[in-house]
């Protein structure tokens, strides 16, 4: 069976609006703020961690991978979002898929612009936080609770990513 491939495609708003928002300082700023010396991107993300969590701030030190990258697993997060902010200028991948009956329907692969961030709604399926570049430096916003919030969903056959 040939694997199932997909080709990565840039990150665009419109295409990830179904998935989550992009984080990025494209286009004018919505305030300018410090005595004039800042552009401010204002409230980019629907953050969401659900009535018995709080926000965490985390640093991902994640290893680097390379393209064609092998994709054998998606998750989800039921009671929160989730945020990948890099902190470096290095573009990564950003894999989500849309949900079918509650088990994910087809990936979609995207490729960041240099400093572009990514917020998961609550429940997305998605691939884990894939660097390309080392460091694989992220700051990452997500829902610090007790009860579980992680689904996994083991891709069999895998598929393989593109450039
Ligand atoms: N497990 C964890 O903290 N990270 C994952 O949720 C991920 O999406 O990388
Ligand atoms: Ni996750």
């Amino acid at each position: 069976m040939s694997p199932r491939e997909i080709t990565v495609q840039p990150l665009t708003a419109d295409a990830f609006a179904p998935f989550g928002e992009v984080l990025d300082a494209s286009g004018a700023p919505d305030r300018i703020i410090n005595a004039g010396l800042c552009g401010r991107h204002h409230d980019l993300a629907k953050l969401d961690f659900g009535p018995d969590g709080r926000a965490g701030i985390s640093i991902f030190n994640a290893q680097a991978r390379s393209l064609p990258y092998q994709l054998d697993l998606l998750e989800r997060h039921p009671e929160g979002s989730q945020a990948f902010l890099p902190l470096t200028g290095a573009p990564f991948l950003v894999i989500v898929a849309p949900d079918e009956g509650d088990t994910p329907g087809t990936p979609l692969a995207f490729l960041t612009a240099p400093h572009q961030g990514v917020n998961f709604h609550r429940g997305t399926w998605h691939g884990v936080l894939t660097p390309l570049a080392e460091p694989g430096l992220f700051a990452v916003v997500d829902r610090i609770g007790t009860s579980p919030n992680l689904d996994e969903y083991p891709l069999d056959p895998p598929y393989v990513i593109k450039g």
